[in-house]
């Protein structure tokens, strides 16, 4: 029964069942694990079971022979050291991204590991193991030189964790792998842009009988968490921006409107790196736009027109121009 219940929550995850084992686990590389987060408790009812993982790692890779890397910011998944031998924590929130700085502080610890663990693997998770563990090993991947190519390093990883192809479904999450492997040529300049307009198209009555909001996020570089730095009241689609927001680092987009029980709920949202940002509009189709809500037509548009700032301010960014 209970098997019945973890193959239901691990959906089309690909799981291993050999041996006599049935975890949400999957091999990427021989020594590249992609899983669901190791659980006790309830959780451990319809996730992967603790003490099952640590009895696959060790008997598998020996109980220095692996290391596992814990991407979830949830309280609910953190656990204590001594479970694993070796453990790692890189941790962000479902459904975002990581800070470049993050990705690159991971890919480093997991080529040294498996320098000094040329048998070993790296046994990756967050939540579900799959869109936040997706972007970081597509990362590694890319790193170690394993692929040259963005997309065959997205596609395999999404054969290898998904049965349905399906890996990293997250459009930001993908655009950050894409980011990285820019990063990994040139490391990218501090750059400081202002948001002077927001426009949506296609949202047909959406935008017509709704009020509302666009709520700017922003991660400036270096910082550990995104804070709001406004919120912006559209009515009819579209705005210029009095006080053109500036913004640096990692900015989140999120666009909401107020239901007809007054409740604000979000309707799509984005991330974007200042660094690759240039001066003019981006489209962003729905196809770009992480977690559109079922109500939101699919040929909506977000443009929004951006304006580089040279020199930008010496607070970071993140602030308004008076
Ligand atoms: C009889 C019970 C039948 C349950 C059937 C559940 C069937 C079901 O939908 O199970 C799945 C759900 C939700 O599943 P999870 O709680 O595991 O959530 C997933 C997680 O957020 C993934 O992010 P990450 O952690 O990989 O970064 C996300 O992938 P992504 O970031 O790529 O979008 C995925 O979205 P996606 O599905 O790909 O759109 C989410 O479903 O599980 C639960 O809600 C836990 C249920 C707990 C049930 C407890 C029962 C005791």
């Amino acid at each position: 029964m209970l098997a019945t219940v973890r193959g239901w929550v691990s959906k089309r995850k690909r799981r291993y069942k050999e041996n006599g084992y049935n975890l949400d686990l999957a091999y990427i590389t021989d020594h590249i694990i992609a899983m669901g987060a190791p659980s006790q408790g309830t959780t451990g009812l319809y996730r992967n079971p603790m003490a099952k993982v640590q009895k696959f790692l060790t008997e598998r890779h020996g109980a220095g022979g692996y290391c596992v890397y814990n991407l979830c910011s949830e309280e609910a998944y953190a656990y204590k050291p001594y479970k694993f031998e070796l453990v790692a924590n890189f941790p962000f929130d479902d459904h975002q991204v990581p800070s470049l700085r993050l990705v690159q502080a991971f890919c480093e610890h997991v080529a040294k590991f498996l320098t000094e663990h040329p048998k070993g693997v790296a046994a990756v998770h967050c939540k579900a193991g799959k869109g936040r563990t997706g972007i970081m090993i597509t990362c590694y991947l890319l790193y170690s030189g394993q692929f040259q190519d963005v997309q065959q390093a997205l596609d395999f990883y999404a054969t290898r964790r998904t049965h349905d192809g399906k890996g990293i479904t997250n459009a930001s999450q993908e655009r950050y792998v894409h980011y990285f492997a820019r990063a990994m040529r040139a490391w990218p300049q501090k750059r400081v842009v202002a948001l002077q307009a927001v426009r949506m198209e296609g949202l047909g009555w959406i935008s017509e009988s709704n009020r509302g909001s666009l709520v700017l996020r922003c991660r400036p570089t270096g910082a550990p968490a995104a804070h709001k730095v406004a919120t912006i009241h559209i009515s009819g689609g579209g705005k210029a921006l009095a006080a053109p927001w500036q913004l640096e680092g990692d900015i989140k987009l999120e666009v909401s409107r107020f239901s007809r029980r007054k409740k604000l709920s979000v309707l799509f949202s984005a991330w974007l790196h200042s660094s690759y940002l240039e001066s003019g509009e981006l489209t962003l189709t729905w196809q770009q736009l992480d977690k559109v809500a079922k109500l939101v037509p699919k040929r909506v548009e977000l443009h929004l027109t951006f304006q580089v700032v040279p020199d930008g301010p010496t607070n970071g960014g993140h602030s308004a121009i008076s």
